[in-house]
């Protein structure tokens, strides 16, 4: 990652279960992570674009332009097929003012429960889980260098479904409800080595990284 100078990658997020991943990630590459909690002065970025790779590329930007360096960014969510792909780029607000990751868990159930009748119909698992829709998780990231004003971006996904009860204690946001149908496995369930080698950063991390060696 030769963008990178002094081995350190700066990530323009403010969520701490992004910046663990993120430094197990690049720690096995010999690289340090340092992130918005590190430069605490730097203005929100407003995220109001459309998709993902909007977010993304703005969040990257503005904080490249603020540091004078290249940073890269993280933009991801949950999309829920029985919600129509909701809550998407919304996945952060999900909840209102004062959003938390329970109050979003929370919130999640809720709708669900909504529109699939309390999960009467839906698939369990061996201990009675209710599989109450197909979701998937996205990540957009992009690396953005002030010096040449040019983007380096990718994308990954994970595909799964929400589960009517929380399992496991790792991760964060959304994975307390995310089953991994491919690895019969909750996302919280997992360590951080099986998540980045299933999930959905650790998906959009290796094609980024390959990008750059190109
Ligand atoms: O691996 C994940 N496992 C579970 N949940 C996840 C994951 N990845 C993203 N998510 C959820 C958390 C949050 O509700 C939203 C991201 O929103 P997003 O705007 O990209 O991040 P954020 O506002 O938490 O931090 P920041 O913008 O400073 O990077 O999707
Ligand atoms: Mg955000």
């Amino acid at each position: 990652m030769g963008m990178m100078p002094g081995g350190t990658v700066v990530v323009a997020t403010k969520n701490a279960g992004k910046v663990r991943e993120f430094a197990h990630a690049f720690g096995k590459l010999g690289m340090d992570v340092v992130s918005m909690f590190d430069y605490p002065n730097l203005p929100d970025v407003v995220e109001d674009g459309a998709t993902f790779a909007e977010n993304s590329r703005k969040k990257a930007r503005e904080v490249a332009e603020a540091l004078g360096m290249p940073v890269l960014a993280d933009d991801s969510g949950l999309e829920v097929a029985a919600l129509g792909g909701e809550p998407g780029v919304y996945s952060a607000r999900y909840s209102g003012e004062g959003a938390t990751d329970a109050r979003n868990n929370e919130k999640l159930l809720r709708e669900l429960a909504r529109v699939t009748n309390g999960g009467e119909t839906a698939a369990q698992l061996a201990d009675g889980t209710k599989l109450l829709s197909e979701a998937r998780f996205v990540c957009a990231l992009s690396l953005y260098d002030p010096a040449s004003g040019s983007f380096t971006e990718s994308e990954g996904f994970v595909s799964g479904s929400i589960m009517d009860r929380p399992r496991g204690d790792g991760g964060f946001g959304y994975d307390p409800l995310f089953w991994v149908d491919s690895e019969q496995k909750g996302m919280a369930e997992m360590t951080k080595e099986e998540k980045q080698a299933i999930g959905h950063r650790g998906r959009a991390l290796a094609d980024l990284l390959r990008k750059l060696e190109d």
